[in-house]
């Protein structure tokens, strides 16, 4: 769909389509509906990053809980999310070795018990290996320093997933 088609939507539609370009989060996309029209594709994505900017730390921090583990319960039983079972198999977070399961498993739970909110990263722009260094060197962070960089992950996300529902071919037709 193109701009102009995503500024047409009722908000209803626009939540059933945009509701999960946050994990889980359609709270983000209904408020972010008011600020249409949008004039491209990267004004629908600073509203959502401005709306997400103004929250409490205490918001950011709901936002990451809203996420499932990578390679975690959820992938095992089938109950993740349309998005985020492609995310995670398009790094091969599917098909982990036992061994980098059991190490996936306890960073992830080192990492909850350390923070209190589960390790996020953009797993399109990653693979399983720099997703398990990455998480490994980020247990060591300080709590505001994984906030700010579990949230950047999340624009991240955000943003891959924006691109694949608005064409940006179309010429604007606000
Ligand atoms: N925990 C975590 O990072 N989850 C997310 N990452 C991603 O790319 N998709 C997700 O669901």
């Amino acid at each position: 769909m193109d701009i102009g088609a995503v500024n047409a939507l009722p908000y209803d539609d626009f939540v059933n389509i945009f509701g999960n370009v946050v994990e889980k989060c359609p709270v983000i996309s209904a408020a972010v509906w008011s600020r249409r029209p949008f004039a491209n594709l990267a004004a629908l994505e600073a509203a959502v990053s401005d709306f997400i900017d103004a929250l409490p730390e205490s918001g950011h921090e709901g936002i990451l809980r809203c996420h499932p583990d990578l390679a975690g319960r959820d992938l095992q039983s089938g109950t993740l999310t349309r998005e985020s079972r492609d995310e995670q198999a398009g790094a091969g977070l599917d098909a982990l070795s036992s061994a980098e399961a059991r190490t996936m498993g306890r960073l992830n739970d080192e990492y909850k018990r350390r923070f209190g909110f589960p390790f996020v990263i953009c797993a399109r722009l990653n693979d399983k290996e720099n997703i398990l260094r990455q998480l490994s060197e980020r247990c060591a962070n300080e709590p505001a320093e994984e906030r700010a960089r579990g949230m950047e992950e999340v624009k991240k996300i955000c943003r891959l997933r924006l691109q694949g529902l608005v064409r940006t071919d179309a010429p604007n037709k606000l």
